[in-house]
């Protein structure tokens, strides 16, 4: 028996891309609404109602109004939107955060995608704070760079059309970018992180860094210190990996175009700095692939089909 699944946003930039790596499979059977109707509140209600699982690929608003159709107790939600990433009653659907995170996914009705930027962040943070490495009061940095789908289907346009005219771009620059309460809230920490975004004239992928000094970690802990911990968290994860090599550069590129996130661990033990790095596809593993991998945990289906790593 196959497992239904209604994409509400199907063809935004992030429905597109589940759409595709759902339409060939057999244990799935997706419930399209065509163009006339997608926007049809009462074919969408109903949509919302007949499907095993939704996945929003919404603005927050309409995600929030989605989740409000829903009149029954069986349908499960898997929202990619920011709207639940710290609401009471929602699991975080980030599978290799916690050593227990797949299985509270597979459990769960309600699931929260996590944000790209946060995905990054999250994984090179959070072992850290979790073996008490980083203290959680830390004050820390996250720089990243994104590829302009990150900004949906309003930001590819502005970047094809060659009105945004840039090559990168630096942006939240007032702070208070809508990631860092999950960030925050996911990483154990006390205070937000300082989160300086950019967007790159490239169409995916992504860079995440987190700049450390090494004073800034618990009981003298050094490069090594954090780099066992990570490769520890991550153990066994098939979309999740810790580089074995210390290359000389990273691009964007790297792991565009796949589901899986790399992490780095670079320092200098005489300036006793480290940057911990992440690479991804913020269309992969920062949404979709994320998506896709919650699907097969919360419908008990084969966990890396659709997955490309
Ligand atoms: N792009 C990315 O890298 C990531 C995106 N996300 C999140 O995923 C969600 C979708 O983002 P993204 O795909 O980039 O955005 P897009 O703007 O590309 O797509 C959003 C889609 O939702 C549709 N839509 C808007 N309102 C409604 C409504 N009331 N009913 C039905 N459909 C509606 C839009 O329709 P129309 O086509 O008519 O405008 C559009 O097709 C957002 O919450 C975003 O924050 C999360 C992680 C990464
Ligand atoms: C380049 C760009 O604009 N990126 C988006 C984040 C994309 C993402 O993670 O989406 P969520 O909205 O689901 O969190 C931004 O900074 O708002």
């Amino acid at each position: 028996m196959s497992t239904s699944v209604f994409i509400d946003g199907a063809v935004g930039t992030t429905g597109l891309e589940i759409r595709e790596r759902l339409s060939n499979r057999a244990d799935v059977s997706l419930l399209i609404l065509d163009e006339a109707r997608r926007k049809d509140a009462v074919a969408r209600r109903e949509a919302l109602n007949d499907a095993d699982v939704v996945i929003l690929c919404l603005p927050d608003d309409a995600a929030r109004e989605a989740v409000a159709m829903i009149n029954n107790d069986t349908t499960r939600v898997i929202d990619a939107s920011t709207a639940h990433r710290v609401a009471d009653g929602w699991t975080y659907g980030f599978a290799e955060l916690e050593p227990d995170q797949a299985e509270r996914i597979a459990r769960a009705r309600f699931v929260a995608n996590p944000g790209c930027y946060p995905t990054g962040f999250l994984a090179l943070v959070r072992p850290l704070v979790r073996e008490g490495l980083l203290p959680a009061d830390a004050l820390v940095m996250v720089n990243a760079t994104s590829g302009y789908s990150g900004g949906g289907k309003s930001m590819i346009a502005e970047f094809e059309s060659g009105a945004a005219n840039t090559a990168f771009r630096p942006y939240a620059l007032a702070l208070g970018h809508k990631h860092v309460p999950e960030m925050t809230r996911h990483a154990g920490l006390s205070h937000g992180p300082v989160f300086q975004p950019a967007v790159a004239n490239t169409f995916r992928g992504m860079v995440v860094e987190v700049p450390l000094h090494l004073a800034q970690l618990a009981n003298g802990a050094d490069r090594q210190a954090v780099e066992q911990a990570l490769r520890e968290a991550y153990a066994g994860c098939d979309l999740v990996r810790v580089s074995d090599t210390a290359p000389a550069t990273i691009t964007i590129e790297d792991d565009a175009n796949s589901d899986r996130m790399t992490l780095h661990v670079f320092g200098n033990d005489d300036l006793r700095q480290l940057r911990l790095v992440a690479t991804l596809d913020n269309l992969g593993k920062g949404a979709a692939g994320a998506a896709v991998q919650n699907l097969n945990l919360m419908a008990g289906l084969d966990p890396l089909a659709g997955l490309t790593r």
